[in-house]
């Protein structure tokens, strides 16, 4: 069994140019499947998710060829609109394999997707917006299938901003008949970012990043070349564990706007956060503050995904936080692993009463899902003693080499394949 063995007590110091963003290059992996040719997809993370998505697109009939973490993609040869339950099985991401192949083939079938266990997750809306451009969809022994004559633009008001939902519908709309309206759409940056996709690839979409998306459906669609915005989650990932450890870092490769939730409440812990350009300086501070009442939102609200590891800085900061999770309804599992290493939570319904203590101290612990393998990692470089991480295909699944990183800024974390004999 992998694991990180974590000494804790070092301040990270140093730079770090922040990787592309997980969230962005997935649907626009699954984008290029729109129309047939070459595309190049730039600044990919190499990440067991990317993994995921080009070994589906690869038994789609897909040609893949990597270049450091630049993708070329020849998608003229599809020979299959079928996803075998294997993969669908092994990420979230795997649904947004359904918009691009309906629009492209008329058909698509998949099975539901895995994923993180953050929450129940349905697929309804994304569903919905289907069947309201046209698509017939049947679901048989644990099979989706959809199948579509033709497609036709039409208002889709969301029940709420799903991201995944949005960004389905945005694919499966750019070709069809007319015009699509999506209403109460998700603003998150990486829609914008699918949005430019799928614009150089000669698509009319317009208004992502506000809640009305505008499609205007176009007869033909070219190959283009894309680089993926940088990931805000990982910038707040690293920042937030250069605080929390006292330390000081640079971060290049951001879009601080992206980050605007998350450093208005860094900031409020005490610690200094400059930003200039496409970098982002952060410094600890002496006493870490509380930060009162924290609640998830749809951006721009501070996001789900900064969630645990937030948690984790609050947990060593003076006075009493509290942190609501409003996005997902089971994204608490790293309360127990954090509570084994000394942090005062109590759990009420959605919420979580944060006591900070001076410090937390090292255990075994496991991470049930990705940004909580993160909020443990932050834990580990900040407490006494060592501690070990285990479950770390979660975090591989979001963050590049997140070991090397930390060593490279002073952090004493090392991957173990296998049995420790101290355990
Ligand atoms: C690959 C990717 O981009 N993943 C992100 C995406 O996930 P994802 O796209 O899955 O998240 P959504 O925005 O769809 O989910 C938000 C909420 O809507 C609910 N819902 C969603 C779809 C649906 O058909 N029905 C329904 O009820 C979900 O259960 C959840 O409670 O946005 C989440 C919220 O910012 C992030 O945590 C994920 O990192
Ligand atoms: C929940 C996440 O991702 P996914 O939607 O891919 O499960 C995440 O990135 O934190």
């Amino acid at each position: 069994m992998e694991q990180f063995v974590i000494k804790g007590g070092k301040p990270l110091y140093g730079t770090v140019r922040v990787q592309g963003a997980k969230n962005a290059a997935l649907p626009i992996l699954a984008a290029t499947l729109l129309t047939e040719g070459i595309h190049e997809i730039r600044d990919i993370p190499r990440l067991s998710d990317i993994k995921v998505m080009e070994r589906i697109l690869r038994v789609l009939g897909v040609k893949v060829k990597w270049d450091g973490n630049h993708m070329k993609l020849e998608t003229s040869g599809i020979r299959t609109a079928q996803i075998p339950e294997s993969l669908m099985r092994l990420m979230r991401s795997s649904i947004f394999l359904m918009g691009p192949l309906l629009s492209r083939l008329n058909e698509v079938s998949v099975t539901r997707p895995g994923g993180c266990t953050i929450g129940a997750r349905p697929i309804d809306l994304h569903l919905k917006g289907l069947r309201m451009l046209g698509a017939e969809i049947e679901e048989k022994e644990g099979t989706i299938y959809c199948r579509a004559r033709k497609l036709t633009g039409t208002v889709i008001p969301l029940d709420l901003p799903s991201v995944g939902a949005t960004e389905n519908i945005m694919m499966a709309a750019v070709r069809a008949e007319g015009v699509t309206v999506i209403q109460n759409a998700a603003r998150e940056p990486e829609i914008v970012d699918l949005q430019r996709f799928l614009n150089r690839m000669g698509a009319d979409v317009s208004g992502a990043g506000t809640s009305t998306i505008t499609i205007r459906g176009v007869q033909r669609l070219i190959p283009a070349t894309h680089e993926v915005i940088p990931d805000r989650i990982v910038a707040g990932t690293l920042a937030t564990a250069a605080i929390a450890t006292g330390g000081e870092i640079l971060l290049t490769h951001v879009v601080p706007d992206h980050l605007e939730s998350t450093l208005t409440i860094l900031r409020q812990t005490g610690a200094r956060i400059k930003q200039e350009g496409d970098v982002l300086w952060i410094r600890s501070a002496p006493v870490l503050k509380c930060v009162g009442k924290v609640k998830t939102a749809p951006y721009p609200g501070f996001p789900t995904d900064m969630q645990p590891q937030l948690m984790t800085l609050l947990s060593i900061s003076e006075g009493i936080s509290s942190i609501e999770e409003k996005i997902f309804d089971g994204r608490f599992k790293h309360v127990n692993e954090l509570v084994q290493m000394g942090a005062d939570l109590t759990v009420q319904n959605e919420a979580v009463e944060i006591r900070g203590v001076p410090r937390l101290r090292g255990a075994v612990v496991k991470a049930t899902d990705l940004r909580a393998g993160a909020a443990l990692v932050i834990a580990g470089l900040t407490a006494s003693g060592t501690t070990h991480v285990q479950g770390l295909s979660h975090i591989d699944r979001g963050y590049e080499r997140l070991d090397r990183t930390l060593l490279k800024l002073g952090g004493q974390i090392q991957r173990y394949h296998g049995k420790i004999a101290s355990l």
